[in-house]
């Protein structure tokens, strides 16, 4: 009898007004619909306990605001207190992702993901990609296509700055969920080639 692989997806991520919060529980969503356990992590206001979820996750999706062209003061604090963990590479091989929000279009969010990025591989994590072609980029595309800002690195979404997390844009919404879910099935084959390897 084979036992299903049931992924340990956290997501560390700060969100000074309620935006992020939202791409936050979309990610959540699209990993449970593919089968992971998921807690969602206000890094804040990170506890002890919140800490040894993170130790024992499988993956921890990174997420943050896009503020003056990186990640928010708060996110790069905790970024600095997970260097407790980088002394014993602690979290090395573990998987990781990342998401962010901007007010603008750009708004720089591409070096709040290279951030991300380089605090994986700070670590040892192995990072997984939006995997989606980018949206709204044709005379015949639209908006509210998947990947409407086409972002390769993570999830990016842009809200108006004049409008509160309700307005959080469906097509970014549904694009974290997409990466929720592909971090939930990468995050599974890598746990079964593990243990296949150890059964070898
Ligand atoms: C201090 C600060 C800096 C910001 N810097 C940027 C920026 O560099 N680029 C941008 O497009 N938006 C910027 N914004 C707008 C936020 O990214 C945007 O309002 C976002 O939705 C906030 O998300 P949150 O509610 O999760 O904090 C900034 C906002 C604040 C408060």
């Amino acid at each position: 009898m084979t036992t299903a692989i049931r992924p340990t997806v956290a997501i560390a991520y700060h969100s000074g007004y309620g935006h992020t919060a939202v791409l936050a529980e979309a990610v959540a969503r699209g990993a449970a619909a593919a089968g992971a356990d998921t807690v969602r992590i206000p890094v804040d206001t990170i506890t002890d306990e919140q800490w040894a979820q993170l130790d024992a996750s499988d993956a921890i999706v990174f997420g943050s605001p896009t503020y003056m062209g990186t990640a928010s003061g708060a996110f790069h604090a905790f970024a600095e207190e997970t260097s407790k963990r980088w002394f014993g590479q602690d979290w090395k091989d573990k998987l990781a992702a990342g998401f962010t929000n901007s007010g603008s279009k750009s708004g720089d969010k591409l070096h709040t993901l290279q951030f991300f990025t380089v605090l994986a591989a700070q670590h040892g994590m192995q990072w997984v990609s939006l995997g989606l072609h980018p949206g709204w980029n044709s005379s015949t595309a639209s908006e509210n296509d998947l990947n409407r800002l086409g972002l390769f690195l993570g999830a990016g979404a842009q809200t108006h700055t004049d409008q509160g997390p309700e307005g959080v844009h469906k097509a970014d919404v549904a694009t974290a969920e997409h990466l929720g879910e592909r971090v939930a099935r990468q995050t599974a084959i890598v746990l079964a080639g593990r243990a296949a390897l150890a059964a070898a």
